[in-house]
């Protein structure tokens, strides 16, 4: 038996599920134990490396997470809102650590996910990738230097297949932004224009969601004023990215103690 943490990768049959599995098995510090897919879906039942189109694995995806968590130290998922809700409280009887990286939770799902992180570890990040978490800093600290003569507005661009806008990395960079100006985002927060909408309100953070192709994931905060304009941007061109964030998360909360944490912990780079 492998003395390497175990981990359960949860919508196996997904963009991100596919990618999670191909990193865990390829690393060599954690063992992959088990694959959960919602019921209904055509993996479930069946090995998951003949899923993925390659030779035996000896793991069978399961649509039962409550069995399939019991054997793991950590759980990688990726899913939608109401899985990831389900999967907190689950993952958090077996005492696994929990990386999530779902996005589009809403206020309800994120009590509920601290409710669950009083008895074991969370991870949670809009964004798993250094470079995003990185431009977090950078953003607030530009934001922070300069007054409201300067516009923010934050672009995104992802495939055609997302489901939720604004993405949950450009909401991060907004909570950054509003962070450095000293304003709540929810009130400074304007999402989507249309019409006659009027001039733009002073002091508020833009929002602008782009969808087409195959685009992994493009962020770009633009600072602009009277006669000049600043932009930070990041581009990600490989899912493997996002990926080995979440394996790094797991490995690092192996030993921490039960609450919420975010990717600014996990790589050293909180305040
Ligand atoms: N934080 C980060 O770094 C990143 C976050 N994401 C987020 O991850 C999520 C998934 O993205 P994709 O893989 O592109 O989507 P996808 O649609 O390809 O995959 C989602 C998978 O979850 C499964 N699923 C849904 N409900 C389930 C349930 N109750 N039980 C088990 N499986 C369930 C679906 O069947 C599907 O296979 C999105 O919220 C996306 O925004 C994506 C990339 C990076
Ligand atoms: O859905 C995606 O694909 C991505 N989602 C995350 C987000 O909402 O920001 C992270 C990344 O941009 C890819």
């Amino acid at each position: 038996m492998s003395e390497l943490p175990g981990v359960v990768v949860t919508g196996v049959s997904g963009r991100m599920g596919q990618m999670l599995v191909r990193e865990v098995l390829a690393s060599d510090k954690l063992n992959l134990v088990g694959a959960v897919e919602r019921s209904g879906n055509d993996w479930v039942g069946r090995d998951l490396g003949t899923c993925m189109g390659g030779t035996e694995l000896g793991i069978t995806v399961s649509d039962d997470p409550l069995e399939t968590f019991a054997k793991a130290q950590a759980v990688l998922d990726f899913t939608a809102p109401a899985a990831t809700v389900q999967f907190a409280e689950l993952a958090a009887q077996a005492r696994a650590v929990h990386v999530i990286g779902t996005t589009g939770l809403e206020e309800g799902d994120l009590e509920k996910i601290r409710a669950a992180a009083r008895h074991a570890v969370i991870v949670r990040a809009g964004n798993m990738s250094l470079g995003v978490n990185l431009l977090t800093k950078l953003t607030k600290q530009v934001a922070a230097a300069l007054d409201e003569d300067w516009d923010i507005e934050i672009v995104e661009m992802h495939h055609n297949r997302k489901v939720d806008a604004p993405s949950g990395t450009a909401l991060m960079l907004g909570e950054a932004a509003a962070e450095g100006r000293g304003v709540s985002l929810v009130e400074a927060s304007e999402r989507g224009r249309d019409g006659i909408t009027g001039a733009r309100e002073r002091g508020s953070i833009g929002f602008a969601a782009l969808r087409g192709g195959d685009v992994v994931g493009e962020h770009e905060v633009i600072f602009a004023t009277a006669g000049e304009r600043i932009t930070l941007k990041h581009i990600a061109s490989d899912r493997a990215l996002f990926a080995r964030g979440a394996l790094k998360a797991a490995l690092w909360g192996q030993d921490k103690a039960p609450g919420e944490y975010d990717m600014l912990d996990v790589l050293g780079l909180g305040d």
